[in-house]
């Protein structure tokens, strides 16, 4: 007779979801013992919610017990030296938690590299699983597959390296009767051959097959023994008559205290099934048990060992993280071409003058005229000046010059009779502004430059007068604007006529060279470091946090680290290869920013860079934060547009922080945008050098949001209850 300590023993476990005296409060396990021999097939039934997930994700330590006690092959799951999380255990959960970018292969050997076998034995491996299972071809991603399909291959990746201990969430779901009982027979088998099983199903009659069977309900075991003994002892011909006697018995029994257990033999169990039902242990005996470190000792790794797992294991998530960008399409277009697209956008649509701009003009200079309006058109019916006798200049028809040079700065007059349905036209939306020249304008003109002192009705008719329609900011600026520069150029093309100074009538303020930039602001060189900021954040923020929900919701994150990948490994993987898509991403935006659409480069280009790549990298620790404090893409997504608004908003890249209240301005400086995109934009027009505090304070608030989110994210994984 083999002798085999036991594989999992659990002590007076009570788990509860929820907080206490909290409507969300709800108990799953109460009290609850359970022993699983090793060398046998454990079989727990129970209804749908009795807490059955709850119980394996506490015995795969993916969950703590708020009270009790669980020992997985001589340990505590979790703790160091322990056999869960590793190799020691193959776990297949409810969910199927595989990739959907893994072919049926990858999805074993990701396994199989995370629990360090060698590539021959994976191989062989595979075959093997392929042919009992009836996996499909080894070739078809598992996003094709049917429901029944994964979960073989789900099956297929828990067992692939012959585990000590196997824990299958309802395996045989969907399958048919016979690949059911094949699957059962091959327990039967691994069990024979001491591996130790534990299997739930909502199909009480397979369990037969059990060694041992638990029923539990409402988050109490009711019983614990063989099927036959079950059988027996209820007098009942069918396991669900049983398991119904049983039901009907719990309310009126108090709790159990293990009614089947015999003070027998505490530690030892035959290999084989008949006669495991009368050798269990006392409960008095599970300390002895527990305690007992023989099967760790034996199996304590050397730290070589641990090394070559570890390097196994990083080899297996760096292949699944690369299967899962390159075959997702939509992860590489996000990734690689959209700052393309995104930048391109931005330097198309950006900063080019407004275009078309129509205006009414009501010159009533011109239709008085013996030539009607036709005498702007024809130069040689529009002499503007005559007779230029010593100091006087008689001017005639300038209106016909002031239109010719709106028309230069591509603001085209459209002819009206009178200023009232000039007024109209504006008003319908037909018109961005009008213009009305009086009948009197360059007479009038001509005496308020000549004389100076002139009468209000002089005035008025030298005047041109303009309506717009103010609602839209930027056009209506546009137009402001270029009226003043016509009648810059007007003025001065007029007093050179007249022979006068050519400044003479300009507004007496002069702006010089300017000591930073050009004289013709562009908005595009104001604008640019921060959407390559904002552009660069949200995408490593979005696709981050998108990957690290998806991994979670899937499953495949709890099913890693139960096959011993660290959370660790796990970060490092993601922020090596999210630091190399960063990088390209830095490069291809300032390639394109700089080459592409010019804008100024006077500072040093790798300062640039490196700052760009932080901000890349901020927005990935950001994605992180994300992932770890929402438990769903809805809600992710809802925060990300909440949050990023106001902090592209508050970035002084639309508007200027200078505009905002004080307090307002304060919240905006600690944004990760604001006082990076400034930095920025100081190394690119002012060519400002790091040492200067207005760029490296945008290196600090980078580092300082990288720091604040990184130690968030520690504190939500400490303190989060599993
Ligand atoms: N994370 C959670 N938060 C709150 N309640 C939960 C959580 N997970 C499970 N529950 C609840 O705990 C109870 C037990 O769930 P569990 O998944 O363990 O049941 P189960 O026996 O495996 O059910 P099934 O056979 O349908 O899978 C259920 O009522 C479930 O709604």
């Amino acid at each position: 007779m083999a002798v085999y300590s036991a594989a999992v023993v659990v002590e007076r476990a009570s788990k509860f979801y929820g907080r206490p005296n909290k409507p969300d409060f709800k108990p799953v396990l109460k009290d609850l013992d359970m022993v699983v021999e090793r060398g046998i097939i454990y079989g727990l039934l129970g209804p749908s919610g009795c807490g059955k997930t709850t119980l394996l994700s506490c015995i795969v330590g993916r969950r703590k017990l708020d009270s009790g006690n669980i020992y997985v092959l001589g340990g505590r799951p979790g703790e160091k030296g322990s056999g869960v999380p590793g190799p020691r255990v193959g776990y297949m959960p409810q969910d199927i938690a595989l990739v959907g970018e893994f072919t049926v292969r990858d999805a074993i050997y990701y396994f199989g590299r995370i629990y360090g076998m060698e590539q021959k034995k994976m191989v062989e491996r595979f075959e093997f699983l392929r042919t009992l299972l009836e996996l499909p071809s080894g070739g078809r991603l598992i996003k094709t597959l049917s429901g029944g399909q994964q979960r073989r291959v789900s099956l297929a990746a828990a067992l692939v390296h012959e585990p000590e201990l196997l824990i299958l969430d309802e395996p045989t779901v969907g399958l048919d009767p016979v690949l059911r009982e094949r699957i059962w027979d091959f327990l039967a088998e691994c069990a024979r051959g001491g591996a130790s099983v534990i299997i739930t199903t909502h199909y009480i009659d397979e369990t037969k097959q059990a060694h041992k069977i638990g029923l539990l309900r409402d988050g109490q075991l009711l019983a614990e023994d063989s099927p036959e003994e079950l059988l027996r002892k209820f007098d009942c011909d069918t396991l669900e008559d049983a398991f119904l006697k049983l039901a009907l018995l719990q309310h009126d029994m108090p709790p159990r205290r293990r009614p089947t257990l015999t003070s027998s033999s505490p530690d030892v169990i035959p290999n084989s099934a008949p006669g495991v039902d009368n050798l269990y242990h006392s409960r008095d005996d599970f300390p002895t048990i527990t305690s007992s470190t023989d099967v760790l000792t034996k199996k304590e790794k050397s730290p070589k060992d641990s090394k070559r797992l570890s390097q196994s294991r990083y080899k297996a998530v760096f292949i699944k993280s690369i299967q899962q960008f390159s075959r997702h399409p939509g992860g590489l277009i996000f990734s690689i071409l959209f700052p393309i697209i995104q930048v391109v956008a931005f330097f198309s649509a950006v900063g080019h003058d407004p275009r078309d701009l129509h205006l009414a003009v009501v010159n009533d200079e011109a239709s008085f005229s013996p030539y009607g309006l036709a005498i702007c058109r024809n130069s040689s019916l529009q002499p503007a000046t005559q007779n230029f006798k010593d100091d006087t200049c008689d001017v005639y028809m300038l209106s016909c010059w002031f239109l010719e040079e709106m028309e230069k700065r591509k603001l085209y007059p459209t002819p009206y009779n009178t200023s009232e349905e000039a007024k109209t036209a504006v008003a319908t939306g037909r018109l961005y502004g009008a213009i009305r020249f009086s009948r009197n304008f360059s007479y009038a003109l001509g005496r308020r430059v000549a004389e100076g002192e002139v009468e209000d009705d002089i005035v008025d008719d030298s005047s041109v007068n303009v309506w717009l329609d103010m609602t839209n900011h930027q056009i209506s600026n546009f137009i402001k604007t270029q009226l003043h520069k016509t009648y810059e150029s007007f003025t001065r093309r007029t007093m050179i006529a007249c022979g006068r100074h050519e400044n003479l009538i300009q507004i007496p303020v002069h702006f010089q060279k300017p000591v930073y930039g050009k004289s013709e602001p562009q908005i595009t060189s104001f604008m640019a470091p921060g959407i390559l900021i904002t552009i660069i954040f949200f995408l490593s923020a979005v696709v981050t946090s998108t990957l690290m929900i998806t991994d979670r919701l899937e499953g495949v994150w709890e099913r890693s680290a139960v096959a011993g990948v660290k959370p660790r490994e796990m970060l490092n993987v993601h922020i090596t290869l999210q630091s190399v898509v960063i990088l390209l991403q830095t490069v291809e935006m300032m390639a394109l920013a700089f080459a592409g659409y010019g804008i100024p480069s006077e500072g040093s280009k790798l300062v640039c860079g490196i700052l760009l790549f932080l901000q890349g990298i901020c927005g990935m620790c950001y994605g992180f934060l994300l992932s770890v404090y929402c438990s769903s893409h809805t809600m992710s997504f809802f925060v990300a547009t909440g949050s990023f608004y106001p902090m592209i908003l508050l970035c002084g890249i639309l508007w200027p922080i200078e505009g905002m209240s004080t307090g307002l301005r304060y919240i905006a400086l600690t944004l990760p945008f604001t006082i990076p995109s400034k930095s920025l934009r100081d190394v690119t027009e002012k060519g400002a050098s790091i040492t200067e505090p207005s760029v490296y304070h945008g290196f600090l608030v980078t580092i300082a949001w990288i720091v604040i989110t990184l130690a968030l994210i520690y504190l939500r994984l400490r303190l989060k209850k599993t």
